[in-house]
């Protein structure tokens, strides 16, 4: 069928091409969408939470940004440039010039329909038939349902010719999966095989837990919780505690270390904040005793965000108080804060060593929890430098708990984290999804990578418009294909780490609340974000990691709804697509077939688009050279006016040089485009057929590289230790008692001067030049939106942008 591009926008135009079998349950491409889905009003209230992500109730309202949003707003900062903005400037600008474009561009489109019509008809045979072959081959993978209807045939089946080829591959790509994950399988009943070795590994360092500290009846009540947390989680709507909060709370609340995993949306936050919150209700008060007890850490400032939220709400009946520590807000405003010893920092790694370093009252000395969430994230080795320095800030004593949907049990990965004796709470099936979750995949053929834009267009206009958030590898192309959303007239924002922090939470609460549709994201926000009625996700590129994809796909069929997800699959994706299919139910994957027609006629006014595009990229670009031109104008003025204060200041200091962290954001992002596993077998590879090394180290043997790092480090420290010890003497002056917390003893004590340094070096500490971010690619400045998707995926991995957070 041919579509018409104004029948496109019509709501009430049915859409029966784009129809594919869906469960009973889930939105289907014949429906009328709302305009923004209440999901909260498809609960089922008599659902029970299984131990696949099965369904509860959660909060009506998870998390507020307005607030937040003032804060960032309240700086000195221009408002950002806006690209709406210039849209409608350029559409105002060229009046009635531009209305008479757009008619004749709709004539041309028409016309060009027609003609297309028959050259498409052919190929669309070509097409159907290769779809009838391949499906006799292969079918679906190895899970997905089949099609009954021929045109429906498997659009993501291979050929004879490389069959042999993929299942080489697609063994590799699953053994890398497995490595990843093997450890998991322990702890969380998968059949994947573990050798004796590490077994016996696990079983030393693992603490077995009481199987009568939790049982999936277990309920708030019964886990003896106080009643300021009680009245809190009924006012929330948290009737009954999910597995991992069943599994966890009573272990947390013994001061054990714990290491959780479950699927995306099940609560884990919850899991965590409930159990602190019931210790620090027990802790000395006065003023002596206020200390900084409990540190949460989060791998992005929006997350950090949400868990600030979260905890915040749960503890409203309680007097602990929190304090939110992330880039992109105001220092002096958390110094302040910070100077009052909040019970519960709330951080993003950066900005609380920041404040570790350069604040001189706050200290972490008398901390009893250190929590990371997205823990396995954090343990990357773009976090190693930066976790390093935290946790040898921390009291050896604490107690520290790890989760993520996609947690590992990898003795090596934890020891760096120094635990001792972690209880393994793994509630769900490794790498699994959510229950209430479609996963539906788009073929798009090797010779038709430049239709991806096209594809992922069609779609948002035709089936999935409202209420869906897609996910790119690029910022800037995130960015240019933003610009044509707009230029559709179809309400999108953005989200990645080339925006300033107002920008990033103002786009999440506009999406929050509906007033866009589409939200452009980068892997920034692929993590832990609970956006209530997500119904969508989209994947314009497959991710290069099973973890990135199950954490992109787990923003929407949360907390036991249901939801759907939309991978554009390249034939270079095959590897990966077998991996997701592999860890998914059978009845949850499906193939999606986008009409051809539709797409060409897409790309038809996308290829129109360019100009437009390129235009308002110019002006924004423009734009943005004029303000911090005015910027640089107003810092002179200020240098000038307030110098004295300026140069009086201590200047702040940062745990790495420049050049480190430009090493690590490298290496960071080298792990981000090829994915982690991929990476590091490439890098031995390039290492073995590498020449001799030049560096400073080469010729040296391991121990010998070792000791000449750690005496390059230690006099390093002692450059530093001079001018940090007045700091620590004042900070010791003032630190207070520890009370309330079962760890009776403390290796750190006060007075005793270098007893940190004597510590044994992990290999942890010995990563400490490593530092860096996988979030966000530049794309190559070929790629514009709407052209060429190809160029488009394989520019976005070339270089990197500068680490935000
Ligand atoms: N006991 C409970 N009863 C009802 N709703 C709950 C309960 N615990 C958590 N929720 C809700 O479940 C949703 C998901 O919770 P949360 O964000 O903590 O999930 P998560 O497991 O951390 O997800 P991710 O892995 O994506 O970070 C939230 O909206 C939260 O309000």
């Amino acid at each position: 069928m041919t579509i018409d591009s104004d029948a496109e926008l019509d709501d009430s135009e049915p859409e029966p091409e784009l129809e594919i079998d869906a469960p009973p349950g889930v939105r289907t491409g014949k429906k009328k969408q709302p305009k923004a889905q209440t999901q909260g009003d498809e609960l089922d209230t008599e659902f029970t939470f299984d131990t696949t992500g099965g369904g509860f109730v959660g909060l009506a309202e998870p998390w507020d940004l307005p607030e937040m949003v003032d804060v960032v707003k309240s700086g000195s900062k221009p408002e950002p440039i806006s690209v709406d903005d210039i849209i409608a400037r350029r559409r105002l600008r060229d009046g009635s010039g531009s209305l008479k474009r757009k008619r004749e561009e709709e004539n041309e489109d028409e016309d060009d329909d027609a003609e297309d019509e028959s050259e498409r008809d052919g190929e669309e045979d070509e097409d159907e038939d290769e779809d009838e072959d391949e499906e006799d081959d292969e079918g679906f993978g190895v899970a997905a349902e089949e099609e009954e209807e021929e045109e429906q045939a498997d659009p993501l089946a291979s050929s004879d010719e490389d069959e042999d080829h993929d299942e080489a591959n697609d063994a590799e790509a699953l053994d890398n999966d497995d490595d990843d994950g093997a450890s998991v399988a322990s702890s969380s009943g998968s059949s994947q095989p573990e050798t004796a070795a590490e077994k016996s590994r696990k079983a030393a360092f693992f603490d077995t837990p009481d199987p009568t500290s939790s049982t999936s009846s277990a309920t708030f009540q019964s886990m003896n919780l106080s009643r300021p947390l009680l009245k809190a989680l009924a006012s929330v709507g948290f009737d009954k505690p999910t597995p991992i909060q069943a599994a966890t709370i009573p272990v947390a609340l013994l001061g054990k270390d714990v290491v959780g995993g479950a699927v995306t949306g099940s609560g884990k936050t919850a899991a965590f904040v409930i159990p602190i919150l019931e210790r620090l209700l027990f802790r000395d008060r006065g003023k002596a005793s206020a200390a900084t007890r409990v540190v949460i850490l989060c791998p992005t400032r929006e997350l950090a965000v949400q868990c600030h939220a979260v905890a915040t709400r749960i503890g409203s009946f309680t007097d602990v108080r929190f304090c939110l520590v992330v880039g992109g807000l105001s220092l002096k405003a958390q110094e302040t804060e910070l100077r009052t010893r909040p019970d519960v920092v709330i951080a993003t790694p950066g900005r609380l060593i920041d404040h570790l370093r350069n604040s001189p009252t706050f200290s972490l000395d008398m901390l009893d929890v250190l929590i990371m969430d997205e823990a396995d994230r954090m343990l990357e080795e773009g976090f190693a430098a930066e976790l390093g320095e935290i946790i040898s800030a921390c009291p050896r004593t604490r107690q520290t708990m790890l989760f993520s949907a996609t947690m590992t049990d990898s003795v090596d990965e934890l020891i760096r984290m120094g635990m001792n004796k972690p209880v393994r709470l793994f509630v769900d099936p490794k790498k699994s999804t959510a229950s209430g979750l479609t996963q539906e995949f788009v073929r798009v053929r090797d010779n038709r990578e430049d239709d991806r834009p096209a594809i992922l267009m069609t779609l948002c206009r035709r089936t999935f418009r409202t209420r869906c958030i897609i996910f790119f590898r690029s910022k800037a192309f995130a960015h240019q294909m933003r610009i044509l959303f707009g230029l559709l007239g179809m309400k999108a924002g953005e989200l990645h780490g080339n925006l300033t922090q107002e920008q990033r939470l103002r786009a999440l609460q506009q999406f929050k609340d509906g007033d866009v549709d589409f939200l452009l994201a980068t892997d920034l926000a692929s993590r832990g974000l609970d956006i209530r009625g997500i119904e969508t996700v989209i994947n314009y590129d497959m991710p290069g990691q099973i973890a990135q994809y199950l954490h992109r796909v787990g923003r929407t069929a949360r907390a036991g709804l249901k939801g759907r997800s939309v991978t554009l699959v390249g034939e270079a994706d095959r590897k990966m697509l077998k991996a997701v299919i592999k860890h998914s139910p059978a009845d949850q994957v499906k193939h999606r077939l986008v009409p051809a027609e539709a797409v060409a006629k897409m790309a038809a006014k996308l290829d129109g688009l360019k100009d437009e595009v390129d235009a308002v990229l110019n002006e924004e670009k423009e734009e943005k050279a004029l303000r911090k031109a005015e910027m640089e104008l107003k810092k002179g003025e200020n240098m000038i006016e307030h110098e004295q204060e300026i140069f009086s200041r201590p200047a702040r200091t940062w745990f790495q040089s420049e050049k480190d962290k430009r090493n690590t954001q490298d290496l960071s992002k080298e792990q981000y485009v090829g994915g982690f596993a991929t990476n590091v077998k490439e890098k031995k590879t390039e290492e073995k057929t590498a020449g001799p090394k030049r560096d400073k180290l080469s010729g040296l043997s391991r121990k010998a590289k070792r000791r000449k790092l750690a005496m390059e480090e230690d006099e390093d420290h002692d450059h530093k230790r001079s001018d940090t010890v007045a700091i620590r003497a004042a900070k010791k002056a003032f630190r207070p008692t520890k009370i309330g917390l079962p760890e009776p003893s403390k290796s750190l004590k006060p007075g005793k001067k270098g007893k940190k340094e004597k510590k044994p070096k992990s290999s942890f500490d010995r990563d400490l030049t490593e530092k860096g971010r996988r979030e966000g690619m530049r794309t190559n400045s070929k790629d514009k939106a709407g052209l060429s998707g190809k160029v488009a995926r394989k520019g976005g991995a070339a270089k990197g942008g500068k680490r935000k957070r």
